[in-house]
């Protein structure tokens, strides 16, 4: 058991799935995971372990932030032995050809964060998703006839800015869209020798002011789950 997990040694799978909403974690668990069974209900923060085509895994929410995901990802990695990391989360477009509910691949995560300038004494680190992670997912990707955007990406502190042209900096270098937890997932992975990569559903565009709704963001971005669990797997 560790502070924020509440769960036994060997509980939990060396690959887990981590989406942000914690009852994207249960439909996962209940619509793809066999025998699913809930290992953590703490601060309401769910995680469970199945099997997906016979192999172990586990969904564990993270929360939103930097800081959370932060908690859960240093818990699974050094108290429970997790190997390999899988964020499934959702993200708002920075670009026209970037459409709501596509497929975005995190290649690298971009932030406004001061985590790594931190622990870097001001120097930048470049955070990355595992290349073998990355390319089993695009293979997943192109078998089921999906077209990922793969690139940089911005993990943002912040959800509701002051300025509303903000993310067009970001845009103009290429980044594909925003979310606000990857690069911590990818920086604390790398310094705790595990691997890990982000797959995101395009949930909403800056550039058009598109949206889905929260029961969407929940329940219905399903390429990205299936993509998922097969890089979980392989
Ligand atoms: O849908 P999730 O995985 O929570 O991801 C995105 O949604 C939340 C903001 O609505 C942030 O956590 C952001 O990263
Ligand atoms: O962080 C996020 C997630 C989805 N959409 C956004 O605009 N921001």
């Amino acid at each position: 058991m560790s502070i924020h997990i509440g769960a036994n040694p060997g509980d939990i799978a060396e690959v887990v799935l981590m989406p942000g909403d914690p009852l994207r974690a249960k439909f996962i668990a209940e619509n793809y995971l066999e025998n699913p069974v809930q290992y953590n209900n703490v601060r309401g923060m769910l995680g469970f372990t199945g099997t997906y085509k016979g192999h172990r895994i586990s969904v564990q929410g993270s929360g939103m932030g930097i800081p959370s995901i932060g908690i859960y990802a240093h818990e699974l990695i050094t108290e429970f032995g997790v190997r390999k990391l899988i964020r499934v989360g959702s993200c708002g477009s920075f670009q026209p050809h970037v459409k709501i509910r596509d497929i975005v691949f995190a290649m690298s995560a971009s932030t406004d964060s001061s985590l790594n300038k931190n622990a870097f004494r001001g120097m930048d680190f470049a955070p990355t998703a595992d290349f073998g992670m990355l390319m089993k997912a695009y293979e997943t990707a192109t078998e089921k006839g999906i077209k990922p955007h793969v690139g940089n990406i911005l993990s943002s502190d912040v959800f509701y800015g002051d300025d509303p042209d903000e993310w067009k900096r970001w845009a103009k270098y290429g980044v594909l869209a925003v979310e606000m937890e990857t690069t911590a997932l990818y920086s604390i992975a790398s310094k705790l020798r595990a691997k890990a990569m982000t797959i995101l559903t395009v949930s909403d565009s800056l550039v058009t002011s598109e949206e889905t709704t929260s029961e969407e963001r929940q329940n219905s971005f399903t390429e990205m789950m299936e993509i998922a669990l097969e890089v979980a797997i392989s």
